[in-house]
């Protein structure tokens, strides 16, 4: 890095400053939300699933795009919360709406989440559950 021009050098400082906000934010909202905390343990588990069941690549695509998009709406729901609650501490019914819309997008990827997971999975477990009766 130390031979790049200054210009470049600081544009690589900010790339490297951004990544690790980005993460402290991740960090954070993993101590401070229960609820990610559960999408983290259920992400966990599907890929524990997705080997066990060595799903194709396809279905890697569309695990990975449905647990990055819960993420993504739980992550926006947390900065969504604290803003609200830095704007509007006391009862506001645009506070209370910021939120329910928020906790709904939540509400809809995880919905969304759990068709991918069921159209993927259900039919192996069931499969699994069959075989082990016999
Ligand atoms: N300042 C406010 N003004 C009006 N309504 C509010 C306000 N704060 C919260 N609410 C209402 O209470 C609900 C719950 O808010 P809260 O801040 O407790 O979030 P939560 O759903 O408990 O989220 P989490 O459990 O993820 O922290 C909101 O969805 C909203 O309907």
């Amino acid at each position: 890095m130390a031979d790049l021009p200054p210009s470049q050098r600081s544009l690589l400082r900010r790339r490297a400053d951004s990544f690790g906000h980005a993460f402290r934010g991740v960090a954070s909202a993993l101590r401070s939300e229960v609820h990610l905390r559960f999408h983290a343990l259920a992400t966990v588990v599907v890929i524990g699933l997705g080997f066990y069941f060595n799903i194709s690549r396809t279905e890697w695509a569309l695990v990975a795009l449905a647990a990055g998009t819960v993420w993504t709406a739980e992550l926006a729901n947390t900065a969504i919360e604290a803003l609200t609650d830095l704007v509007s501490p006391e009862y506001h019914p645009l506070a209370g709406k910021a939120k329910d819309v928020a906790a709904g997008a939540v509400l809809l990827a995880a919905l969304a989440a759990l068709v991918v997971g069921a159209l993927i999975f259900a039919p192996r477990l069931f499969q699994l559950a069959i075989e082990n009766q016999e």
